[in-house]
């Protein structure tokens, strides 16, 4: 596949109009369209949809939308100027009415199907018809696909009402989630994690939605009254959204032959894959087969990272299902998630997950997205002995490669050259039972401090049920641990001002540079987005700030504010510490 590439804009967009002509649709130029779809888009009941890679769906507009956030970051790596994002007909396109965007921009968006696999296990009872083809794209649109800068990028609206894949829901997202996916996405980009970005907010002055949530000082697991929520629309933008339930969905049509023309969907969907997220590293003249294994690969190695990488920040998917895994190996769906505070090894803050999606069993997890990967693409290498062979073997050697990513993280954690298997081990086990502040332990660290006084500040002494001479044995050990560490990173224990000074502030750099000194904690975000229900931005405006510079000092006053151990009075509270899927 290849495409023409429109004018690139090297002068800053200040218009619709000036954004219109970097418009390309590769996605629906070159994919099959339902063919039972309306070409008007006017398509929200729930309906199966048999075949094609996408329907053509309208948006639905959010009433009275009022400007609440955009990212400044990504506006600058767009060549937006900042004042496009407050401009009437931006806010009309991005919450949700495309009736009046300038040609060639398209006046109705599209939603995908997909499918969903939950470690491996395929599903189809989330489906209405019990059939896995009405399931995908329930409140998500896709509303532009663009050139911009050279670089191709699909921009989808998230709470943008209804499509034919909503299962009988509203199409809406409340602006609680929506402040939750707006600032994270940006922030992982920040921690230098791969991830789908944050265009832009809008909040509805007057649509409400009801919602499950939890009352206030609540204990409660789920939920335990309705509430009535505004709602909003965020953008999101990736080079695609392609996820690998999305494969899959194609995989399961091909293998089961549930019509004469699955196989040639399912190869076209991933060599559309591999011209959205691939290119530049997999060969487009090369044979099909070739590429498969070549995607196989590329994607096995993306993935591992991607993985390491979370567990290097604190984040935790909480629902890392195949749905929710994109193709191009980079973070997606950010509803349950949560940054782990206390260390604890099964970290798990959406009640849903379980301890197959908690924290440090993200590894496994992606281990099964993986083989629903590969299975995905098998029917299209049953002819080629070879290639299937070899990627039984790439989807086999996942945990080895795995395996590999997470010592290297955990190495670089702790500025050494190499993975110390009984270094390592010890700490895992003071970090449980102290228990320590994941992000302030390992930023205090990376100081390389003299003694244990500086990590201290990472303890949460409360939750520690040890007392006298248990706690003492547990401080020893600790100091053991830090003495043995230095020795490995090759500080002995003479201080500041010893004749290693200067390597020892350059490996304290560099640590600072893969141990963030903010996190999204839950409890900077919750008065974020209460205060943003009631019209006041500031609060999520400034917490933006902090977290698009997690590794920078910043100032005292933000150290003081929000370089902090999680308060003990916000323990086992619902919207604080653990939240139900309707986040
Ligand atoms: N209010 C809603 N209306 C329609 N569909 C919904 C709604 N909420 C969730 N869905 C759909 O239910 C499925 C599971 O929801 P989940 O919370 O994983 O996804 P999401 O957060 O909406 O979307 P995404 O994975 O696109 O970020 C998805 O297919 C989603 O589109
Ligand atoms: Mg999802």
């Amino acid at each position: 596949m290849s495409h023409q590439l429109p004018r690139e804009n090297n002068f800053e967009v200040t218009s619709l109009e000036e954004l219109a002509p970097m418009a390309d649709y590769s996605l629906m130029n070159s994919l099959n369209c339902d063919p039972d779809a309306t070409p008007d888009g006017v398509d929200f009941r729930p309906r199966q949809v048999f075949s094609g890679h996408y329907v053509p769906v309208r948006p639905t507009p959010i009433e009275t939308p009022e400007y609440v956030a955009h990212s400044e970051g990504l506006f600058r790596e767009l060549n937006f100027a900042d004042s496009l994002a407050q401009f009437a007909d931006f806010i009309r396109m991005f919450s949700g009415d495309l009736s009046l965007v300038p040609e060639p921009m398209s006046k109705v968006g599209w939603a995908c199907g997909y499918a969903l696999s939950i470690y491996g296990t395929e599903y189809v009872q989330q489906c209405p018809f019990q059939t896995g083809n009405g399931y995908g794209d329930g409140r998500a649109i896709s509303v532009l696909e663009a050139v911009i800068n050279g670089r191709r990028w699909e921009m989808q609206l998230k709470g943008g009402g209804r499509t034919p894949y909503c299962r009988g829901a509203d199409g809406r997202a409340v602006l609680r989630s929506s402040v939750r996916e707006f600032l994270a996405q940006e922030h992982m980009h920040a921690l230098g994690v791969p991830t789908s970005r944050s265009l832009s907010l809008y909040v509805s002055k007057t649509e409400k939605v009801r919602r499950p949530w939890y009352s206030e000082g609540s204990h409660s697991r789920d939920p335990d009254q309705l509430i009535s929520e505004p709602v909003a629309i965020s953008t999101r933008v990736a080079p695609s959204f392609i996820r690998v339930g999305q494969l899959e969905l194609f995989g399961r049509r091909a293998r089961k032959q549930e019509h004469p023309g699955a196989p040639e969907e399912l190869e076209q969907l991933v060599l559309h894959l591999i011209d959205r997220e691939y290119n530049g590293v997999i060969d487009q003249t090369l044979a099909t087969p070739t590429k498969i294994v070549m995607l196989a690969r590329a994607f096995r190695s993306r993935l591992a990272s991607l993985v390491a990488n979370w567990i290097r920040v604190g984040y935790c998917q909480g629902n890392f299902n195949s749905d929710n895994c994109a193709a191009g190996g980079f973070t997606l769906d950010y509803g349950p998630f949560g940054f782990c505070e206390v260390f604890e090894p099964f970290y798990q803050p959406w009640t849903g997950g379980g301890q197959h999606f908690s924290f440090l069993n993200q590894p496994v997890a992606a281990e099964w997205n993986f083989k629903s990967f590969c299975s995905a693409l098998q029917p299209l290498l049953n002819a080629h002995e070879d290639e299937l062979a070899e990627l039984e073997e790439i989807q086999e050697g996942f945990p080895e490669v795995m395996q590999a990513e997470l010592q290297k993280m955990w190495a670089a954690k702790l500025g050494l050259d190499a993975f110390d298997a009984g270094l390592f081990r010890e700490l895992m086990m003071l970090m449980t039972q102290t228990p320590v502040d994941y992000t302030v332990f390992f930023r205090e660290l990376s100081s390389i401090p003299d003694d244990i006084g500086p990590i201290e500040k990472s303890f949460y002494r409360s939750l520690n049920q040890a007392g006298g001479a248990d706690t003492d044995a547990l401080l020893k050990r600790w100091s053991e641990w830090l003495a043995e560490w230095k020795s490995r990173i090759g500080i002995d224990g003479d201080g500041p001002g010893s004749s290693g000074s200067q390597f020892r502030e350059e490996l304290s750099r560099s640590m600072k540079l893969v141990n963030p000194k903010y996190t999204m904690r839950e409890w900077f975000v919750v008065p974020a987005y209460q205060r943003a229900a009631d019209g006041d931005y500031r609060p999520l405006r400034a917490l933006q700030d902090v977290l698009t510079q997690p590794y920078a000092e910043q100032s005292n006053a933000v150290e003081a504010r929000y370089y902090r151990l999680k308060p003990s009075e916000l323990f086992d509270l619902g919207g604080f510490s653990h939240y139900s899927c309707s986040s």
